[in-house]
């Protein structure tokens, strides 16, 4: 089951939620998309399921046309929204029931019982909604988007505002669901996309940034990386260490130099080589590789 979304656009007055973004989505595969506040992510999964008209461009899901079909897309989208709205008063089996019944199951029972096995809701599942725990409450959610086993699941940060053993838990459901499903969901942090995505789609004030296999984006992080050292000679000048394969010499202090290049291995030789043939004194040589949340903080406010 597959999701396009070609060059969708959402405009309110003059400001760009969403500008021009496509991209596609495989089953199997669990995407994260990841962004910071504001960069466009709600509203791009509101448009994806449905829930919200593009200005410009559309979406399909296996074939079918969110925009112009929109009843038959659903069917086949799980959608966990932001403001996992649920009906407090309702009991927990209830609420469940009364989505299979809006999603026109026929085995409404034995679909609930499924879908609390899968979530790990059993513990809580004769309590009131509004009696559950945060954590618990976005399990139901969860459950409700499951209901049916839809294809595409689009989960809108399912982790957020957990403690650290829900959030694992949450993950673990997402990643059993994301071997068969297309699953896309929203996240703030790096971390939790690395722990359970395949794929991230970076989005910045509007448009995609990176879209990319963690793989490769971290090859992307192995790309820069900055050599810190510091010599007993305080007379040396950036200049003298502009060795070959070093793109850029910054002096930190007298005698301490950051150098930033792609070839750090071959930067390190040259320098104790350089060091030996001009008779200086190494004090400390320190490697440093730019970790995945400076490659996000450099795709999204270009520092
Ligand atoms: N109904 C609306 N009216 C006006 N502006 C809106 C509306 N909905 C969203 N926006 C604006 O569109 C931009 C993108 O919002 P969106 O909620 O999609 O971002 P987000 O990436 O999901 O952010 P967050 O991570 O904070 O949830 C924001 O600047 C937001 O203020």
């Amino acid at each position: 089951m597959s999701v396009e979304v070609k060059h969708l656009v959402k405009q309110y007055g003059q400001q760009y939620a969403v500008n021009n973004i496509s991209f596609h989505l495989q089953k199997g595969q669990i995407t994260g998309f990841l962004g910071p506040n504001g960069a466009g992510k709600s509203t791009t999964m509101k448009m994806i399921t449905g829930y919200l008209m593009p200005d410009e461009g559309m979406v399909t899901v296996n074939g079918i046309e969110v925009q112009r079909n929109p009843i038959d897309a659903k069917k086949m989208i799980g959608y966990l929204p932001e403001t996992n709205a649920l009906y407090y008063d309702m009991y927990v089996c209830e609420y469940l029931y009364f989505v299979a019944g809006i999603k026109g199951i026929k085995n409404k029972w034995q679909e609930i019982k499924k879908v609390i096995e899968l979530t790990g809701l059993q513990v809580e599942k004769n309590k009131k909604i509004a009696q559950l725990s945060k954590g618990y409450k976005q399990r139901v959610g969860l459950a409700a988007a499951l209901i049916n086993s839809p294809e595409v699941l689009i989960l809108d940060e399912p982790t957020s505002g957990l403690d650290p053993n829900q959030i694992v838990e949450i993950r673990n459901v997402i990643k059993q669901q994301g071997s068969e499903k297309t699953v896309l969901f929203s996240s703030h942090t790096l971390q939790e996309v690395t722990a359970i995505c395949d794929r991230a789609i970076i989005i910045n004030e509007g448009k995609i940034v990176a879209d990319d296999t963690l793989q490769n984006l971290q090859h992307q992080k192995n790309d820069i990386a900055t050599i810190t050292i510091s010599l007993r000679e305080q007379h040396l000048q950036p200049q003298a260490l502009q060795l070959p394969e070093v793109d850029r010499v910054e002096m930190t202090a007298p005698g301490t130099f950051k150098l930033y290049t792609r070839q750090e291995q071959l930067v390190r030789k040259h320098l104790l080589a350089f060091a030996l043939q001009e008779n200086l004194n190494i004090i400390a040589l320190q490697s440093e590789q730019q970790s995945l949340e400076e490659v996000f903080r450099k795709l999204t406010i270009g520092s």
